[in-house]
């Protein structure tokens, strides 16, 4: 098997470090992105407690009847808040639907906020007060925690620290609760069905939390599937297409995927949190400069966010 560089960083010691130690994240987020697009994160700010209370609202929220979750749904959003039942989203490329429900959080902006059209309202869940609290606290320590990353990885790519801090100030970010349902009976499901299709991304950088439990893999450049594991709560963090797009490849948007266990633990749920940390919709994707030259031409054309997402939403089925 292949050696695969994930490091394991202490984001305090970028937020809180002396230059040298600044300098030492960047360089080792920057290098880990551009080879493997993977790092994992210590210290990011949401402590063990927090982490546990989602945890066990999560599994309140995927525990309550299937009528009351389908209350929930809302096709006209594009799964973009509230419930996507089962069955729902197939991985770009793949025809069978991924084993998986989930629940999406979105921004929340003032109501005389020119985005106010652009992000619907959550949808509040009755039942379980504490979900909504809990979710809303997760949602602003992880966009906390992923500003202060793309600030290492801006200084990386030789852009002014802030470069990103206003693109993604009220941003189209969301979080993402997610339920691996249990399979009884294994043999009922298509042969080609998993837990989550092989895909990539879409927004500038995904941080997850509960990354402990077996089955993420990530594509590695040999084309061999390697397990991605994190000790305790630390995140998973990734780079995602946009940010992909943005540096023209050099900073690489790694496929990866959710398998199946083995047949006698397909009964058990598995359940994740990804935070994807999307811009506002008008921030310009074109490639930057800095990353074209003679060995790099121009991948991509230019598009916004908000256009780039509407076209991926489409592909995956979320959107008609
Ligand atoms: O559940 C996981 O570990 C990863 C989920 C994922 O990759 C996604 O939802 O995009
Ligand atoms: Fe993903």
């Amino acid at each position: 098997m292949s050696k695969v560089n994930i490091p394991r960083l202490d984001l305090n010691t970028y937020i809180q470090g002396n230059a040298d130690e600044r300098k030492r994240f960047s360089d080792e987020i920057g290098k880990a992105f551009n080879e493997t697009g993977f790092v994992t994160i210590t210290n990011h700010g949401l402590s063990k407690v927090l982490i546990d209370k989602l945890y066990e609202q999560v599994k309140e929220l995927f525990t309550l009847p299937e009528d009351a979750k389908l209350n929930y749904e809302k096709p006209e959003l594009a799964g973009q808040r509230g419930y996507t039942g089962k069955s729902k989203e197939t991985a770009k490329g793949f025809k069978t639907p991924d084993l998986k429900e989930f629940w999406q959080i979105g921004q929340t902006v003032a109501a005389d906020s020119p985005l106010k059209a652009d992000y619907p309202d959550n949808i509040i869940v009755n039942e379980l007060p504490d979900f909504n609290t809990t979710t809303q606290e997760v949602y602003k320590k992880l966009e906390q925690a992923g500003i202060h990353l793309l600030r290492a990885i801006a200084v990386y790519l030789n852009l002014p620290e802030n470069y990103f801090d206003d693109k993604v100030h009220d941003g189209n970010s969301i979080l993402r609760t997610l339920h691996y349902f249990p399979i009884t009976n294994p043999d009922s499901i298509p042969d080609d069905a998993v837990r989550a299709g092989a895909h990539e991304d879409i927004n500038l950088i995904t941080l997850l939390i509960g990354a402990s439990a077996d089955g993420l893999e990530l594509l590695t450049r040999e084309n061999e599937w390697f397990p991605v594991k994190a000790y305790g709560e630390d995140l998973v963090v990734n780079v995602g297409d946009m940010l992909q797009r943005l540096t023209n490849n050099k900073l690489k948007s790694t496929t990866h995927r959710v398998v199946n266990p083995p047949r006698d633990q397909m009964k058990n749920s598995r359940y994740s949190v990804p935070f994807f940390l999307h811009p506002k919709p008008d921030m310009d994707l074109t490639c930057l400069e800095s990353c074209i030259d003679a060995t790099h031409p121009k991948h991509y054309t230019d598009i916004t966010a908000g256009e780039y997402l509407d076209e991926r939403l489409r592909e995956i089925g979320l959107k008609k």
